[in-house]
């Protein structure tokens, strides 16, 4: 059995970036994405509009929802202000293990919190987990299919307050057109999209910002 790509994304970071430096983490990862092999993070074109919205929200506390390699949680934790925080969630613990390595390699261990299993299981207990009132800010990477029911399980658990921000990969692809379908025709949610391409191609994919309306 060799490595997994995961492993292999690790062994890149370790070999190219340096140490406590988020921006080399990000650039090493994006290179051997790019230049060896394909992987699902959000990538370097999508980062930048990640990067200005979260910019513009600074949020205090951030969800993730899709940790993988980390990648995203690097992008997300390197922008966040003292004492903020990110609870990213992965349903796998083999991508969590590399993930926490990742974003411990990045120097950002003490602002992210991995959390593992199903969003589905782990949206209710969250309250009472991390003694939050409300996210800020969400960014949705997970399964697709999974956007709108988790969607509405952060309304119904209080975690959405008046002007949360939720921001979406891959609404064109693979696609989450039941998402948008619910984000655009919903009065509680003020809707945008930011086009771009699919990580690493020329494939079109974009990112949807919906602010909740409370
Ligand atoms: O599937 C994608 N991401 C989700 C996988 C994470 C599964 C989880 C479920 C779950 C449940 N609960 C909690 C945490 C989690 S994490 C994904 C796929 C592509 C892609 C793949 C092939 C292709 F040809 C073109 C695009 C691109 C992307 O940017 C993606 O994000
Ligand atoms: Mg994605």
């Amino acid at each position: 059995t060799g490595s997994s790509r995961p492993q292999r994304i690790l062994k890149a970071v370790q070999k190219n970036a340096t140490k406590g430096d988020p921006q080399s983490v990000i650039s090493a990862i994006d290179y051997y994405c790019r230049h060896k092999e394909w992987a699902m993070n959000v990538g370097d074109d999508k980062g930048l509009i990640l990067d200005s919205v979260l910019t513009e929200v600074n949020p205090s506390m951030a969800l993730e929802l899709g940790t993988y390699c980390g990648y995203s949680s690097v992008r997300i934790a390197r922008l966040l202000s003292p004492n903020s925080k990110l609870i990213t969630v992965e349903f796998n613990p083999a991508f969590a293990a590399i993930a926490r390595q990742i974003i411990a390699y990045a120097g950002l261990q003490d602002k992210v919190t991995i959390v593992e299993g199903a969003s589905g299981d782990l949206i209710p207990k969250m309250k009472e987990r991390f003694g939050l009132k409300s996210f800020d800010f969400v960014f949705l990477d997970h399964w697709k299919d999974r956007y709108v029911p988790d969607t509405k399980l952060l309304e119904d658990c209080g975690l959405l307050r008046k002007g949360t921000v939720l921001l979406a990969d891959n609404v064109i692809c693979p696609g989450a057109p039941e998402y948008l379908k619910y984000v655009r025709n919903n009065p509680r949610y003020e809707s945008r999209y930011y086009p771009s391409v699919l990580e690493y191609t020329k494939a079109e994919d974009g990112l949807e910002k919906s602010v909740f309306l409370g």
